[in-house]
């Protein structure tokens, strides 16, 4: 896989500045149904890096990754990202956004559903030829110019996930944010996709909040964000956790952050009441997980977009693409 495009920070834009992190979280709590799923959150993502998303299933990686791409409803407390607020009309050509479950549409080639995206992203007759050679190179990127006309129906669940993984790189977004990208796929596609996101932070300066509960992974990361039962445990380097406990593995660092916090009867209840903090937030009264569903419509081989639905396409505002990559 090889990355050629670039695109540095625009330095007239005032939210782009390097210095700030790429996303900042203060008291950042989410409700989901009568469930606070995150809490208190407080971290920050620096610009440039891979941040590792790290904890067992259920802990609230993707609500977290849906708050910061502005899908999820009832968040409360602070989030800016790229220095916005999260969920800012802005930000939707700046965040690449691959959700686990790829959505993509089977009855078009590979090329085809990129072709689709780069449209709408980057719309008119003047833009074609652009158009064609970023499709061609995100294709490129993950791995999948052999199967370039393959339907998206007839590729493995690896294969539609690389396609979902190259609608985000389209347009060179400045965050990445990855939930499980690498779930069901062997262990060279592994490390090739591992390659290849540190060749897009370090020759793009793009910054990449990648999710996982695979913990080798973790080793992997620049900086790690370790969740459990909606709360962050450690915000370090994955040397400097595995320093703090002596120990040879992150997971092992993991394990001991996890009997501390137990220990110290920092269990949150599993089945607690949202927090009146959470529900006084701005858009606490909707019925709706989902903070753009009523503007989404039925994505193909999608449910309705109401209740849980996924949301309003991140990247590109197509309300007839829920959630998917960007
Ligand atoms: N629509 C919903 N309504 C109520 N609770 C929900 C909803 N969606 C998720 N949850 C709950 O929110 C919590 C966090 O879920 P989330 O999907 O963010 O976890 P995760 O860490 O991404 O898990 P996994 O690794 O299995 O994908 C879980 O306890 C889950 O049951």
């Amino acid at each position: 896989m090889m990355i050629i495009r670039s695109r540095p920070p625009d330095p007239s834009d005032p939210s782009t500045p390097c210095d700030q992190p790429a996303v900042r979280a203060q008291e950042l709590t989410v409700v989901r149904g009568t469930r606070t799923v995150l809490r208190g959150l407080e971290f920050a993502v620096p610009r440039g890096q891979i941040t590792g998303l790290l904890g067992p299933s259920g802990c609230g990686k993707s609500t977290l990754m849906r708050s910061i791409v502005g899908t999820q409803a009832k968040v409360a407390g602070t989030l800016d990202v790229l220095g916005r607020p999260a969920g800012d009309p802005a930000l939707r050509s700046r965040i690449g956004y691959v959700t686990q479950a790829p959505s993509v549409y089977d009855d078009l080639t590979v090329r085809q559903n990129l072709a689709y995206f780069a449209a709408i992203l980057d719309p008119g007759r003047a833009a074609a030829e652009r158009r064609r050679a970023d499709v061609t190179q995100a294709i490129a990127d993950v791995d999948l110019t052999s199967h370039a006309d393959a339907l998206a129906g007839n590729l493995s669940g690896g294969q539609r996930s690389r396609v979902s993984l190259a609608v985000a790189l389209l347009g060179t977004p400045e965050l990445l944010v990855l939930d499980e990208p690498t779930v069901g796929l062997d262990p060279v596609l592994r490390r090739d996709l591992w390659n290849l996101f540190h060749t897009i932070a370090a020759e793009r300066n793009a910054t990449l909040l990648v999710s996982s509960h695979v913990m080798d992974e973790a080793e992997r990361c620049h900086r790690l964000l370790l969740m459990r039962e909606g709360r962050i445990l450690a915000d370090d380097t994955p040397d400097a956790l595995r320093a703090r406990f002596d120990s040879d593995t992150v997971e092992a660092a993991f394990l001991r952050l996890v009997d501390e916090a137990t220990a110290a009867g920092n269990q949150p209840a599993k089945d607690a009441e949202p927090t009146p903090d959470a529900t006084s937030a701005s858009d606490a009264t909707s019925a709706s997980d989902d903070k753009t569903a009523s503007d989404a419509k039925t994505a193909p081989g999608e449910a309705s977009a109401t209740g849980d639905g996924q949301g309003t396409d991140s990247r590109t505002g197509d309300p007839t693409r829920k959630e998917t990559a960007r």
